[in-house]
């Protein structure tokens, strides 16, 4: 597979190349040169397949003339070695599709380790390498764990200080070893601007093997594809005829690996792009301006994102396959509604939590007579907990996951928003 960089198309890798590369020149992402399709008679026959078989059909659409089938079917295999994803039926025309069953309990365990796997066979030189992470609270428990304790890899991860749950916290700044933790005083924004700069400085970069495990990263979002096939295994003919899928937002990742399914020829008739108050996405779909206002924290703190990292290829894929992004629907949810909303989802008899919330609220407005929906649950609602109880006055237990790390003690360092202050750490440690 050859991929481009969108800030410089003379830039061309290979998969390998911008699995181990991460970014491109310029703080560029990458993207694939060609965008693979499936026929209709293809997709009915990849349906019928396991979720393991059929994830590696689709990965070697993109891959396959780098890393033979086999060999992807056993990366896979052990990457996706978990519980699969469950539908569970909210209303007649609704269901909720819960990505929340792997080791840390939200849906970035996919792609997080898929990307574990492409960097451990890629690594054939045992080179020392360091993953910088930026997280808002789920990508960091998913890439520490999928890297925890593997050779020649040393994870990096920042956070912004206390605006993440307790629960996110101890899930990945408890491990210590190869994964090492620091909380930043700021936003996510800040967080991924770090990790960014690092990319630019070509010399720290080559002297620890600098890379990223952020959807920054291409491993990342492919992986992320393969969940929406698996949702449209296990429902209907009639509810495959007219689907809207209601992704909650802040990276957009996850909504760019939907869009990429979409490309492929995965017939969903429409997503809906949710966010919380951080709305640049939005209210640049509403009024053509992109302006990113102050990040502010919300209930769904892992949407707490103002500068979505993989806008830009989601744009880059509406323009490839000449969709029109009027096409695309979106809408934004006030922690207010968050709140009812969650309420709403317990009358119902479903426990929820507040990014999901948020993709339920807008499914419910915008569905049509004649449409089935789905929303993506992407975290289990555990992580959560405080926030949650306090909500519904529910007590909700932990998962083993979490009971086990609740009174380990935080590992985190911690620093200000200031690359040379980070520059320092990633040299001396
Ligand atoms: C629980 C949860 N839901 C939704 C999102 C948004 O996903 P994305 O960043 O891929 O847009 C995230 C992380 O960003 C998350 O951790
Ligand atoms: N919400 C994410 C933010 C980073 O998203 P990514 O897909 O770019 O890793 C998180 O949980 O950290």
């Amino acid at each position: 597979m050859k991929l481009y960089n969108l800030k410089n198309h003379n830039e061309t890798v290979n998969f390998a190349k911008a699995v181990k590369l991460g970014l491109g020149q310029q703080q560029g992402l990458f993207f694939p040169v060609k965008l693979p399709t499936i026929t209709p008679i293809q997709l009915s026959e990849i349906l019928k397949l396991d979720f393991i078989t059929r994830s590696t059909e689709i990965l070697s659409k993109f891959i396959c003339n780098e890393i033979s089938k086999d060999k992807l079917y056993k990366h896979v295999k052990k990457a996706f070695s978990f519980k699969h994803p469950l539908q569970v039926p909210i209303t007649k025309n609704i269901h909720c599709f819960e990505l929340f069953h792997g080791p840390t309990l939200a849906f970035k365990d996919f792609g997080a380790r898929f990307m574990a796997q492409m960097i451990f066979s890629l690594n054939t030189k045992n080179e020392s390498v360091t993953i910088l992470t930026a997280t808002s609270g789920d990508t960091g428990a998913a890439v520490a764990h999928a890297f925890y304790k593997m050779k020649n890899v040393r994870v990096i991860i920042l956070y912004p200080k206390g605006k993440i749950s307790e629960l996110q916290e101890k899930l990945f700044c408890t491990l210590g070893k190869n994964i090492k933790t620091i909380s930043i005083n700021g936003s996510f924004d800040d967080c991924q601007k770090l990790v960014k700069e690092a990319f630019n400085d070509k010399k720290l970069k080559e002297s620890i093997g600098l890379n990223s495990a952020n959807s920054i990263n291409i491993s990342r979002l492919l992986a992320q594809i393969c969940y929406y096939f698996e949702a449209f295994s296990l429902i209907s003919e009639q509810q495959r005829n007219n689907l809207v899928v209601a992704v909650p937002c802040g990276n957009f990742g996850n909504l760019t690996a939907g869009l990429l399914a979409k490309s492929m020829g995965l017939p969903i008739k429409s997503f809906i792009a949710c966010t919380n108050a951080n709305d640049t996405v939005p209210r640049f779909l509403q009024n053509g301006k992109w302006y990113p206002k102050k990040t502010v924290s919300t209930i769904s703190n892992a949407m707490d994102i103002s500068q979505p990292n993989n806008w830009t290829r989601i744009e880059e894929l509406f323009y490839r396959n000449k969709w029109n992004l009027k096409e695309l629907r979106f809408g934004s949810v006030s922690d207010d509604i968050t709140q009812e909303t969650l309420k709403e989802l317990f009358q119902l008899g479903y426990v929820s939590e507040p990014h999901a919330a948020i993709a339920y609220r807008l499914l419910q407005n915008q569905l049509k007579k004649d449409e089935f929906g789905l929303f993506l649950g992407t975290a289990h609602p555990a992580k959560f907990k405080n926030t949650v109880e306090k909500i519904l006055n529910n007590n909700i237990s932990l998962p083993d996951e979490l009971k086990n790390r609740i009174n380990l003690p935080l590992l985190s360092y911690n620093i200000n928003p200031d690359f040379n202050k980070l520059k320092e750490f990633l040299v001396e440690n």
